[in-house]
C-alpha cells in the first residue's frame, strides 16, 4: 500500500438535547449539544467499501436519547462518560469513543476536557499595557489606563476524575476568572497586560483544582479606542474616558496553556 488512513473517527454532531428533570414543582433543565466520534477496529468501511461493523451515525443519535431518556442528564461530563463506555461495552469492535468532551480509549482511561466559552469580561480600571517593544514598526502608545474587554474561552483536562465534581470544578474555574479580572471590590487587580492576566487565572485555576492537567485559554483583546473629541473644545475637556469607540475588527488573540511541570515529567 503506498498510503496509509493515519486517523479516523466518523459520528453525529451537533445533536441537540433538552433534558428535564421533574421533581414534582422542581425542574431541572440541560441543554446540550453533544457530539459523537467512534473509531472502529478495522478500516474496511473505507478501503473496501464494506459497511458491516458501522454503527450507522444515525444509531449513535439516537444512543444520545435513548441514554438520556433511561439515565438521565447531571452534567456534560457525566452524560458523555456515560456514552462513551456505553458505545465501548455495546461494540465490541469500537475501539475509541470520544464525546464532546470525553475521549475513552478501549484498555485505557478516560481522558476529560471541559470546557466554558463566550464568558464576557470588560476591566475599565487597573489595566494597562506599556513598556513593549519599540520599533520602526511600533505606532501604539504607552497606555497607563486602558479599557481591558475580552471574551474568555477555556478549556481544562483532567489528570484523574476520580471523586471529582466536575459542576463545583467548572463554577470554581468561572470564578477564578471573574476574580482574575476583578479583584478585590475596593481595589480590583491590576493588568499589565492580557498575557499575564491570562497566567494568573490559570495559575489560580491549577492550583486550585489538584485534578487538573493543564488549562487552555484565549482572550480576543476586544479594542475600545477613546473617541477623539479634541476638535470640540465646548465638550470642556481635553481627555476624554468616556466616551469609546468598540472595534470590532481586528483585534488581538492571546491563547496560551498552562500545564503540571510534574505532569509533563511523566510524559
Ligand atoms: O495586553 C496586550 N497584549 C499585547 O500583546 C498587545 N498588543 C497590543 O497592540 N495591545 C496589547 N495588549
Amino acid at each position: 500500500m503506498v498510503y496509509a488512513i493515519t486517523e479516523r473517527e466518523y459520528g453525529k454532531s451537533l445533536v441537540k438535547l433538552l433534558h428535564v428533570k421533574r421533581d414534582g414543582l422542581v425542574h431541572t433543565i440541560k441543554e446540550f449539544e453533544v457530539a459523537t466520534k467512534l473509531k472502529l477496529n478495522s478500516e474496511k468501511d473505507y478501503i473496501e467499501g464494506n459497511n458491516e461493523d458501522i454503527v450507522a451515525t444515525d444509531s449513535q443519535k439516537n444512543t444520545v436519547y435513548l441514554l438520556a431518556k433511561r439515565f438521565g442528564v447531571s452534567n456534560p461530563e457525566r452524560f458523555a462518560l456515560l456514552l462513551a463506555r456505553h458505545f465501548l461495552n455495546q461494540y465490541s469492535h469500537v475501539v475509541r469513543a470520544k464525546i464532546e468532551v470525553v475521549t475513552l480509549v478501549r484498555n485505557g482511561t478516560a481522558q476529560v476536557e471541559s470546557g466554558l466559552n463566550k464568558l464576557q469580561v470588560l476591566k475599565t480600571t487597573q489595566s494597562a499595557f506599556v513598556n513593549f517593544y519599540r520599533d520602526e514598526f511600533a505606532s501604539l502608545p504607552d497606555m497607563e489606563d486602558r479599557i481591558f474587554s475580552t471574551v474568555v474561552k477555556a478549556n481544562w483536562t483532567y489528570d484523574t476524575i476520580a471523586n471529582v465534581n466536575f459542576d463545583q470544578a467548572f463554577e470554581k474555574v468561572k470564578l477564578a476568572i471573574l476574580r482574575g479580572f476583578a479583584g478585590c471590590p475596593d481595589r480590583g487587580v491590576y493588568s499589565p497586560s492580557v498575557q499575564q492576566s491570562m497566567y494568573l487565572i490559570q495559575k489560580d485555576i491549577l492550583d486550585q483544582i489538584r485534578q487538573l492537567r493543564d488549562v487552555y485559554m484565549q482572550m480576543p483583546n476586544k479594542h475600545y479606542f477613546s473617541v477623539d473629541l479634541s476638535k470640540f473644545p465646548r465638550v470642556g475637556s481635553k481627555t476624554n474616558d468616556e466616551v469609546f469607540l468598540p472595534v470590532d475588527k481586528p483585534s488581538g488573540m492571546i491563547e496560551a496553556t498552562l500545564a503540571r511541570n510534574d505532569f509533563r515529567a511523566k510524559m
